[in-house]
């Protein structure tokens, strides 16, 4: 199955074309980097796969769901199936690590606490932050709140990662071991879609490259 299906789409911000005959399809476990300039449409690209902008032409698919008819009621399951990441870190500073994935899965849904507990363990695990479980998002670097982030956006097990410029806010070197993280997950079968500004992972971490340029998206490789 493809994970993300676009033909021919556009999009508008305040009646402005930002993108348009944007044709891309992603598949099981890619790795896929959005670059371009500021401005250029990788956000707006981005939220348009979650729902968050509309899809005013063309044919969109995200998983199992038809963007171009999706009815306002269906977005929250549609979003339950993407893991999201933005720049700013965005955890709940009032309650522990442990607290904030909580969170997510009771809002989800999940109510067996053993459940609860196990699941919150594994995405720690694999985060490698199993032993912040208990401390306050303050009490964390930049990038391990970032881990826990991405750890939080896999509690529900997505096929797609949508990772918004999520290393702006991180020196080089933690950068990295977050475009790591992600390219890890992607390796595992989990679809990531990163847009950035920074160019020098895509030697490092291969994935495909889509670049933002005049309205158009154009596939580098
Ligand atoms: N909320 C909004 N309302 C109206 N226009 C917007 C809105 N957000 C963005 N735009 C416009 O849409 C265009 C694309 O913006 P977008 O945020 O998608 O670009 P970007 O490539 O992600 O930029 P950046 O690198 O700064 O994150 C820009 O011209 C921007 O001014």
């Amino acid at each position: 199955m493809k994970i993300v299906d676009y033909k021919n789409v556009e999009l508008l911000r305040q009646e402005h074309i930002v993108l348009k005959n944007v044709t891309i399809s992603i598949e099981e476990g890619q790795f896929n980097y959005i670059i371009g300039k500021v401005g250029s449409g990788k956000s707006s690209l981005l939220k348009s796969m979650y729902a968050e902008i509309p899809v005013e032409n063309g044919e969109a698919r995200v998983l199992d769901y038809d963007l171009t008819t999706i009815r306002r009621r269906d977005i929250p399951m549609l979003r339950r199936k993407i893991g999201i990441v933005f720049q700013d870190f965005q955890l709940l500073t009032d309650r522990s690590v442990h607290d904030n994935l909580q969170f997510v899965l009771k809002a989800t849904g999940w109510t067996d606490k053993e459940s609860i507990e196990e699941r919150i363990c594994q995405v720690l695990k694999q985060a490698g932050m199993e032993n912040k479980s208990y401390k306050m998002p303050h009490e964390l670097s930049g990038g391990e709140q970032q881990r826990i982030v991405i750890a939080r956006a896999l509690l529900n097990t997505p096929q797609l990662i949508l990772a918004d410029e999520p290393t702006g806010n991180l020196d080089p070197a933690t950068a990295e071991q977050i475009v790591s993280y992600l390219h890890e997950i992607a390796a595992s079968g989990t679809a990531v879609i990163m847009a950035t500004h920074n160019l020098s992972f895509v030697q490092q971490f291969p994935g495909r490259l889509m670049r933002c340029e005049n309205k158009h998206i154009i596939l580098e490789n």
